[in-house]
C-alpha cells in the first residue's frame, strides 16, 4: 500500500472561525474515497489546501512524501470545483484545451466520449451553460486529465439523476482501466457508497470516522429493547445515538456484530436492524456533538 497523501493535524482558521481542526487524513494510491460532512463542515477548505494553493495555520500536508511548502500545489494532480468562473467568455472546447495542456496523461479521445455523454456544445461559452453543465465541463476535465490525484469538491451539485447516473457510470468505468486516487467531496452518503471505497466524514472541521463503506454497511445498526436491556447490550460498544423508544430504548451502535452478540440479543430480546447510510450519518453526526 502506498500513501500518495497526507494530511498531519492541519488547523485552518478564516478569522475567529475554526474551519478545521487537527485534523489527519491519508489517501492510498488507487482508491476512491467519499469525503463527506454537512454544510460548512470543512470540505473545500481541505481541497483548497490539498490543492487550493491556501496554507494551513498548522500541521502539514504531504504528497507522496514530499511535504509541500507555503502556497505549492501538487504535480500532477487535478482538482475539480463548481465555478471555471474565469473563463466566461471562452468555448467549452476552449477550457478542455487549456485543461490538457496542464495534464501529461490526458486523453482526448475520452473528452469527446464525455462530451456526447453529457450532451454538451463544445463551442457553447461558459457563461451560457447551465450550472448543472457547467459541473459537467469540471467533471469532463477531472476524468479526461486522468491525473493520478483527482479531487472533485461536489461534482453532482445542480446535475440531474440522469447525469449523474453518467458521472458515476464514467468514473468508475475508467477508474477500473485507469486506477487512481480519487476523493470526490459530497453530503450524498447514499450515492457516494456506491462509486467511493472508503470515506472520511468530517463536522465542524474535525474528523468523524474514517473507515471502508462495506464496514459501514455491516456494522451500523439500530437496536431497540427494554432500556436495562440496551444498556446491558451496548456496554462495550460504539453507540453514536440513543433515544427513548415507547416504553424502551432506540440506539444506533456501529460495531461488528459475532455470533455471541446476537444470540446475547435474543436473550435480551433486543431486536436488531441494519441502517442505511444516510441514517449511519445522521446519528454519527448527532451524536458527534
Ligand atoms: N474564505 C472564507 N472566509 C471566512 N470563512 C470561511 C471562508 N471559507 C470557508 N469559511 C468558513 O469555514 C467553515 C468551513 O467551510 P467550507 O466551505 O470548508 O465547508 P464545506 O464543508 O465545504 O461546506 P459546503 O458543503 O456548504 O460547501 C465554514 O464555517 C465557513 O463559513
Amino acid at each position: 500500500m502506498s500513501i500518495v497523501l497526507t494530511c498531519d493535524k492541519v488547523n485552518k482558521s478564516y478569522g475567529r472561525t475554526y474551519a478545521l481542526r487537527n485534523l489527519n487524513l491519508q489517501l492510498e494510491e488507487n482508491v476512491i474515497y467519499g469525503l463527506l460532512g454537512r454544510n460548512g463542515a470543512g470540505k473545500s477548505t481541505l481541497l483548497n489546501l490539498i490543492a487550493g494553493g491556501i496554507s494551513p495555520n498548522s500541521g502539514s500536508i504531504e504528497v507522496r512524501g514530499t511535504k509541500l511548502s507555503k502556497g505549492e500545489l501538487p504535480n500532477d494532480f487535478c482538482f475539480v470545483r463548481e465555478k471555471t468562473k474565469h473563463f466566461g467568455g471562452a468555448q467549452v472546447i476552449e477550457v478542455l484545451q487549456f485543461a490538457a495542456s496542464f495534464h501529461p496523461s490526458w486523453d482526448w479521445t475520452f473528452a469527446h466520449e464525455l462530451i456526447q455523454t453529457f450532451r454538451l456544445d463544445p463551442h457553447k461559452k461558459i457563461r451560457q451553460l447551465s450550472r448543472g453543465m457547467e459541473s459537467l465541463v469540471g467533471n469532463i476535465i477531472g476524468l479526461a486529465s486522468r491525473a493520478p490525484l483527482t479531487l472533485y469538491d461536489e461534482p453532482v451539485l445542480g446535475l440531474d439523476v440522469l447525469m449523474r447516473e453518467r458521472f458515476y457510470k464514467a468514473l468508475l468505468e475508467d477508474y477500473a482501466r485507469h486506477p487512481r486516487t480519487i476523493l470526490l467531496s459530497t453530503h450524498l452518503i447514499d450515492e457516494i457508497a456506491t462509486v467511493a471505497e472508503k470515506v472520511y466524514i468530517i463536522e465542524a472541521g474535525s474528523l468523524l470516522l474514517h473507515d471502508e463503506i462495506d464496514r459501514i454497511r455491516t456494522a451500523a445498526h439500530l437496536i431497540r429493547g427494554h432500556a436495562e436491556a440496551v444498556a446491558s447490550f451496548t456496554a462495550g460498544k460504539r453507540v453514536l445515538h440513543t433515544e427513548p423508544y415507547g416504553r424502551g430504548t432506540l440506539a444506533a451502535i456501529y460495531e461488528t456484530l459475532d455470533d455471541g452478540d446476537i444470540q446475547q440479543a435474543r436473550e435480551l430480546d433486543i431486536s436488531i436492524e441494519n441502517l442505511s447510510l444516510q441514517k449511519f450519518f445522521s446519528y454519527l453526526i448527532e451524536g458527534g456533538h
